[in-house]
């Protein structure tokens, strides 16, 4: 048997979306694309929350209580990390990076990165609906993805 996450059905998501304010030029461009997209696959508005955050350090955090709520289903993470000076940029990425995959690991609520790590703010440009397109956009069509196949694993232990 193969289970393979679908676009269907998904109206009666809940879903959580935590932004960091940080670099705001660049994330508001990657919540347009969420948005669009939640839209695009039926998901009510009325049903989408957002979450803002000073930046990406803080967002295992309000993950971590957001997912112990049991009132979502699943959660967007946006941010963009890009580099500077010093060695800032590596502590930032590791502190987001590993808390939230440990926050959707411990609350078993299915958490996407879209969380941009660049050198240049050009990079960062492309990929927040540019020339390589809206990172915003495609981690959020990966939990919708990932949201059903949890489903089909659900009706599996019945
Ligand atoms: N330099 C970037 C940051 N830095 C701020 C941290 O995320 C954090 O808010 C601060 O250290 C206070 O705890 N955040 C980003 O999201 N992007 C950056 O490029
Ligand atoms: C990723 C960061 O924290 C970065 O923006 C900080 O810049 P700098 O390393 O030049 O202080």
């Amino acid at each position: 048997m193969i289970y393979t996450g679908n676009l269907t059905n998904h109206s009666d998501r809940r879903i959580a979306i935590i932004i960091s304010r940080f670099n705001a030029l660049i994330t508001e461009q990657l919540l347009r694309g969420a948005q669009e997209t939640l839209q695009m696959h039926g998901v009510q508005k009325e049903n989408v929350s957002v979450f803002w955050v000073p930046g990406a350090f803080e967002i295992p955090l309000i993950a971590k209580k957001i997912g112990q709520t049991s009132q979502f289903d699943g959660i967007i993470t946006l941010g963009a990390v890009i580099k500077g000076e010093t060695s800032h940029y590596d502590l930032v990425i590791h502190a987001a990076t590993n808390g939230i995959s440990n926050v959707s690991l411990k609350t078993n609520v299915p958490i996407v990165f879209g969380v941009l790590t660049t050198d240049t703010l050009e990079q960062a440009q492309h990929r927040s609906g540019a020339k390589s397109g809206n990172i915003g956009a495609d981690v959020t069509t990966s939990l919708l993805e990932t949201l059903s196949i949890c489903d089909q694993i659900g009706h599996m232990k019945n």
